[in-house]
């Protein structure tokens, strides 16, 4: 609700929703009847805006878009007219943190107070839409081109400091915000208002702004892949030029082209998946969940292994105020790990307390340090004998109670477990590289995973802020075991007549960062070299003994990553991998070498060449995926597909505004086309088993059953 309260000649609306105080129907409507009941009222003389709580409003209620609330009377844009049109003075006075709708309330009112420590932003662009309600067109009135495109297109926040500097803000108090705002308002009261309404002042800068919209449009084409807001949003700003009503109504048609866009519904989606998976539960046993499990309490944590992951791993933990035991074999990699690590902390801008963290490391090759921290996170080599051998060191030199979690990226969690005598406190904690970047945290339970270890790697995961998915243990669990499918026909496509850079650029154009060839080369083709080695599917030489070139364990098999690690290209470490890299540079260049050997591979083994259309590209690499994705549901190692489609958006960078593999083929593809697409590939593929499609599937597909609608249903 919003509270209607007089202080003398000022009337103070007070925007009262808990926890964020975002814009919904009933506060909307309060809100337009306090402003109404202000401007009859003759004993009123000037209007506050401000939020109770935490925070002034975290915008618009984006639960109610899709809705009739959303629009329904008073909408948002005629409440923020409403106030533009005043005729008594209206300050907005903003504590904590003021986004989107917020923002548009401010810039119609004529002056804008706020607190010192305020964090103002417009996130619009994330979600999908345009920045509506007036603020693309005043916004540019107020701080000039340049900081509005930042604003509006990066959806970065600006503190209080800033937004004073840039002239969005006229005053930041530092006492009561209340008591401050209602003397500012009597202050204002007789002050004329003509000039203080945004929307009346031309945009400063206006000989430039060709310039800088230029730029900003050069980087955003680079940059959007595929997303449509960005570039929308440019184009509202750019209407800023013109008369304020003109610029209005051009504001209006592109946020109704963007308000009805699928990719609002899938950012939108993204948006509310990601706080969705923290309310976790087992799919096969809703009674354990995040309301009856209690985490530990997790104070100093224990690292084994200081390699790529593990210096991740305790850079994140250390930024999080969490003491850390680092523990490395080799003595000379330890020493090289803690200079990584105290650089990366020390790089940044807070030196005193990052230094304070830095502090908190204990870097040594001594287990027996281990003996008072309240959870490890394993990172040695992916070696189960030499894991299993680890977890029963940690057994024993570590504290009863104990958790001893394993970053493995797809071993057995139930084998690594059993080496201990405490399988309870055993899960997987998967990190993704970098770890003290990715936000991703999958954590695998085991059989004997308890409640409470799983409860405390979730809340570890919030401590780091990372965004935590729970799913079940399977080779390569959730992520893993979907991605490997993406890669495995990205290869046949090579057979087919395709080169590495064709398949990259249309995956890239769908909306990935890299394509699939670019990933390898950078994660290292020796690393899934070594896993296949494993799983006996290749040797060092080549095939193993009597088997067949293009076929292993009864499916089709593409040797050409094996050919390529035989001989040392590893991808941007050695310099040549599916492409070459000039010294230094990480430019992924077409290699001449590459494409001979893909040819002669096709030739030996009298593989056609054909041409392959894009569309072709997309399905064959992302069906199979996807199609794992519905198996997982169904095996019950994912509680829903917001899981899956969150382990995608943040661990292998899927394009967000397709709202993950699971969403992309409910709402975007179509689950009868996506079944109908599986079995024409089957036919034409027969030796692959990932072209089965699945049970559930198939059900869906034929009942017509939506998987979004299902999955909601089906959550806690
Ligand atoms: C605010 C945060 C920073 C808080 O973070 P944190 O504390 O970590 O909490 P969370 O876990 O994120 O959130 C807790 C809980 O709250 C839910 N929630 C958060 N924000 C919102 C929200 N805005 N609405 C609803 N619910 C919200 C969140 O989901 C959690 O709940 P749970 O899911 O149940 O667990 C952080 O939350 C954050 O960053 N939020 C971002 C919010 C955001 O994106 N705000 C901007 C919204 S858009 C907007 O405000 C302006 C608009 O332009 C709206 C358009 C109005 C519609 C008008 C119709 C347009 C028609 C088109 C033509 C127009 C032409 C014309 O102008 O006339
Ligand atoms: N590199 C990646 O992108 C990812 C790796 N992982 C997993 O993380 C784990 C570690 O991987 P990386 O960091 O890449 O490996 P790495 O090779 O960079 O580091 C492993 C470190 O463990 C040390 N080590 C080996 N045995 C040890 C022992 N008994 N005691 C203490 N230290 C020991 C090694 O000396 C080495 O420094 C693996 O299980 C891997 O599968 C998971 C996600 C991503």
């Amino acid at each position: 609700m919003a509270e209607y309260v007089i202080y003398e000649t000022v009337a103070v609306l007070q925007i009262n929703n808990p926890p964020l105080n975002v814009l919904s129907h009933h506060v909307r409507r309060q809100l337009m009847s306090g402003l109404q009941q202000a401007l009859q009222d003759t004993a009123v003389r000037s209007i506050v805006i401000m939020g109770k709580g935490q925070i002034f409003t975290a915008g618009a209620d984006v639960k109610e878009f899709g809705t009739e609330k959303a629009l329904s009377d008073p909408s948002l844009p005629t409440l923020v007219e409403a106030v533009a049109a005043s005729n008594k003075p209206v300050v907005t006075a903003f504590h904590g943190t003021t986004l989107g709708g917020g923002v548009a309330l401010a810039l119609a009112s004529h002056y804008r107070l706020a607190a010192s420590s305020v964090k103002i932003g417009l996130p619009e662009v994330e979600i999908g839409i345009v920045p509506t309600c007036g603020v693309s067109q005043r916004l540019p009135r107020l701080v000039g081109l340049q900081t509005a495109v930042q604003m509006i297109v990066s959806a970065q926040t600006m503190s209080a400091q800033q937004a004073l500097t840039t002239g969005l803000l006229d005053k930041v108090v530092s006492g009561d915000l209340l008591s401050e705002a209602v003397g500012f308002a009597k202050s204002v009261e007789v002050q004329a208002l003509a000039d203080r309404r945004v929307g009346s002042r031309a945009v400063p800068g206006a000989d430039t702004a060709e310039d800088v919209l230029d730029a900003a449009r050069k980087r955003l084409v680079r940059r959007s892949r595929g997303a449509i807001a960005p570039l929308t949003c440019l184009q509202a700003i750019q209407a800023s030029l013109l008369p304020f009503e003109t610029g209005m109504k051009r504001e209006a048609e592109l946020g109704q082209y963007l308000w009805t866009s699928w990719q609002t519904g899938a950012l939108r989606y993204a948006f509310l998946a990601e706080r969705t998976v923290k309310r976790w539960y087992l799919p096969g046993n809703k009674t354990v969940n995040y309301r009856t499990a209690e985490p530990l309490v997790i104070n100093s944590v224990g690292v084994l292994g200081a390699g790529t992951m593990g210096v991740g791993i305790t850079i994140c933990l250390l930024q999080a105020g969490l003491k850390v035991v680092l523990i490395e074999a080799n003595k000379t990699q330890l020493d090289k790990a803690v200079t990584l690590i105290q650089r990366s902390l020390g790089g940044r801008s807070h030196s005193k307390q990052l230094s304070h963290q830095a502090m908190q490391l204990r870097a040594t090759t001594d287990y027996r340090q281990l003996g008072e921290v309240d959870l490890v996170i394993e990172a040695v080599f992916e070696d189960l004998a030499l894991k299993r051998k680890v977890f029963q060191q940690l057994d024993s030199v570590t504290k009863p109670q104990a958790i001893l979690a394993t970053n493995t990226s797809g071993l057995d969690i139930d084998k690594i477990a059993s080496a201990t005598q405490r399988p309870d406190k055993v899960i997987g904690t998967h990190f993704f590289s970098p770890a003290n970047v990715m936000r991703l945290l999958e954590n695998i339970y085991g059989r004997h995973t308890s409640p409470e270890t799983i409860a405390t790697a979730m809340q570890l995961g919030a401590t780091i802020g990372k965004v935590g998915v729970l799913v079940g243990n399977c080779p390569g669990f959730v992520g893993n075991r979907m991605k490997g499918l993406n890669f495995t026909e990205a290869m046949f496509l090579l057979e087919e007549g395709a080169e590495p850079q064709d398949v990259d650029k249309v995956l890239e154009e769908f909306g990935f960062a890299m394509g699939p060839f670019r990933v390898s080369d950078l994660a290292g083709g020796d690393v899934h070299w070594r896993r296949r080695i494993q799983a006996g599917l290749t040797t060092e030489q080549g095939p193993p003994p009597n088997t067949p070139l293009l076929y292993r364990q009864g499916n089709r098999y593409c040797p050409l990553a094996d050919m390529l690690c035989m001989q040392g290209r590893f991808g941007q470490k050695t310099g040549a991998g599916w492409y070459r890299y000039e010294s230094g540079s990480r430019a992924a260049l077409p290699d001449a070498v590459v494409h001979r050997l893909i040819l002669k591979h096709r030739q030996d083994n009298g593989l056609q060449r054909r041409n392959i259309s894009s569309q072709e590209i997309v399905e064959r690499c992302l069906y199979p995926l996807i199609n794992e994705g519905f198996r997982i549901l169904e095996e019950g190692l994912a509680a829903g597909p917001q899981d899956i489609d969150v382990i995608f958006l943040l661990g292998f960078g899927w394009p967000r505004h397709t709202g993950g593999p699971m969403y992309y083929a409910d709402k975007v593809v179509g689950l009868g086309i996506l079944l109908r697409c599986l079995e024409k590939y089957r036919a034409l593929h027969p030796r692959s088993a990932h072209w089965v499609p699945s049970s559930l599937l198939q059900t869906m597909a034929t009942q017509g059953t939506s998987l979004t609608a299902w999955a909601a249903g089906s959550r806690l």
